[in-house]
């Protein structure tokens, strides 16, 4: 089945070959593989309401909170966690993830000496992760549970395979200790919710999203959210970690074949930041690493589709949509789209400048779009832009000559097998 062994080789071939709209048979559903942007801004917002996310309504680890949730439900959450990534909320998160960062630099100066190689893709990983549960709950995961959580997560992305599902491979005795330490691991995360949504509701002095969702009142009934709700909110929050480490790890990719735009990059960190910290003034100043970043999740979109099921019957654009059928969204070929970009394979972070070249709002979906976009866009944006700025205000990373950088589509779009690479000081 080519399309359980490359899902996205096999979805791009399609889309080359028929256009806009294919219609798939993938076992015994049916799918529109939907890659012009008028299509996808008609599910997402024109009749969004048609077009729900896929059932996972109580999955035991993420239980019902935002990433699964739909109708009047999803929109009470959404409401009551909104005002916890309002953008004066992110400004309070700056110098933790600076120093986050700077933290990490320090173990890279002392690494660097033994001159080895460093997976990035695992750095960006940790540290995402770190910057994640500081911003939920104040705290940085030990050493052990990073390492699980790491492990869970990769464990979670090489179970996307089609096949993988249907055999339910996870049963059998060869996975089974894999699979273990990953429910071991959910089991560990959802003691950690508990543990903190008791501490919050206690009172303290915290001031982080989930002390924000123990305070929030819903605006029409002034009811809090019960503890089984908040627990499941920590859970779908705290999933959402890997999505920016996911994006760096590419960003330094592309960096390390456009040694120009690397250079770029750190004068302008030398320009802005001069060697100390970031602050809140700088960060409007760090355009060009926003840009970087934007540019990156162009052509790595790590959340790479975006899925729907059609409620009732319904058309899109002339093609008839039965009900239950599955509308599948690449933004890996929507990003790529070559009616709505110019060399749209070229890295180049200028299309996003101020001013730069004027697109199609649903060309560009890395965060999704409608009333289901990313809730985390500009947390991620503001993280991502801060990351590649110190990070390059103090290194240069380069790839391992000969090593093919091959994409790995789990859940997350990531470098398959890791993406080792050395460092090398700027002076
Ligand atoms: C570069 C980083 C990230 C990317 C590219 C990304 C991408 C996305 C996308 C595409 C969606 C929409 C999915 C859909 O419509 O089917 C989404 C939703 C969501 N994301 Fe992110 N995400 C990122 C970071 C994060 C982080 C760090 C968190 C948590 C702190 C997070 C939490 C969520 C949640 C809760 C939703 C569901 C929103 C809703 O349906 O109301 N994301 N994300």
């Amino acid at each position: 089945m080519r399309h359980d062994r490359d899902p996205l080789g096999f979805v791009v071939e399609s889309f080359r070959k028929h256009g806009d709209v294919v219609r798939l048979k993938l076992g015994a559903e049916t799918t529109y593989l939907v890659s012009h942007p008028d299509h996808v801004r008609y599910f997402l917002t024109e009749n969004a309401n048609n077009y729900s996310k896929p059932p996972l309504v109580n999955d035991p680890f993420l239980g019902n909170g935002l990433f699964v949730s739909e109708g009047t439900y999803w929109r009470r959450q959404r409401r009551l966690v909104q005002p916890s990534f309002h953008r004066e909320r992110l400004n309070g998160l700056l110098s933790g993830m600076a120093d986050l960062i700077d933290g990490m630099l320090k173990s890279w100066e002392e690494r660097t000496r033994a001159a080895q190689p460093l997976d990035v893709a695992e750095e960006m990983g940790i540290l995402s992760l770190h910057m994640t549960t500081r911003a939920l709950y104040s705290e940085v995961p030990d050493a052990p549970t990073t390492a699980a959580v790491r492990r869970m997560m990769h464990t979670f992305n090489a179970r996307e395979s089609l096949l993988a599902r249907v055999l339910r491979l996870e049963r059998l005795p060869l996975y089974r200790r894999k699979w273990a330490d990953f429910f071991d691991t959910q089991r560990l995360m959802r003691r950690k919710a508990k543990e903190i949504v008791e501490r919050r509701r206690e009172g303290g002095s915290e001031d982080d999203i989930m002390a924000m969702l123990v305070a929030a009142r819903d605006r029409d009934t002034g009811e809090a959210m019960t503890e089984k709700e908040l627990r499941d909110e920590f859970m779908n929050l705290f999933s959402g970690n890997e999505g920016p480490g996911a994006a760096l790890a590419w960003g330094w990719h592309l960096l390390s074949l456009h040694p120009e735009i690397a250079d770029r990059l750190a004068s302008e960190s030398a320009a802005v930041l001069g060697g100390r910290a970031p602050t809140l003034e700088d960060l409007p100043r760090l355009r060009y690493a926003t840009q970087v970043f934007e540019e990156t999740l162009r052509l790595y979109p790590t959340a790479w589709k975006l899925v729907r099921i059609a409620g009732a019957a319904d058309t899109l654009g002339k093609y008839p949509v039965a009900p239950g059928t599955v509308i599948m969204s690449i933004s890996y070929i929507l990003h790529r789209h070559p009616e709505f970009w110019s060399s749209p394979e070229v890295f180049d972070p200028d299309r996003f400048a101020p001013g730069g070249p004027a697109r199609h709002k649903f060309a560009y979906v890395p965060f999704g779009g409608g009333q289901h976009i990313c809730i985390a866009n500009n947390l991620s944006l503001m993280f991502g832009a801060l990351v590649l700025a110190m990070v390059s205000q103090r290194f240069r990373l380069r790839g391992i000559p000969g090593r093919r950088v091959d994409i790995h589509p789990g859940i997350s779009l990531l470098p398959r097998g890791g993406l080792p690479m050395t460092l090398e000081p700027r002076r």
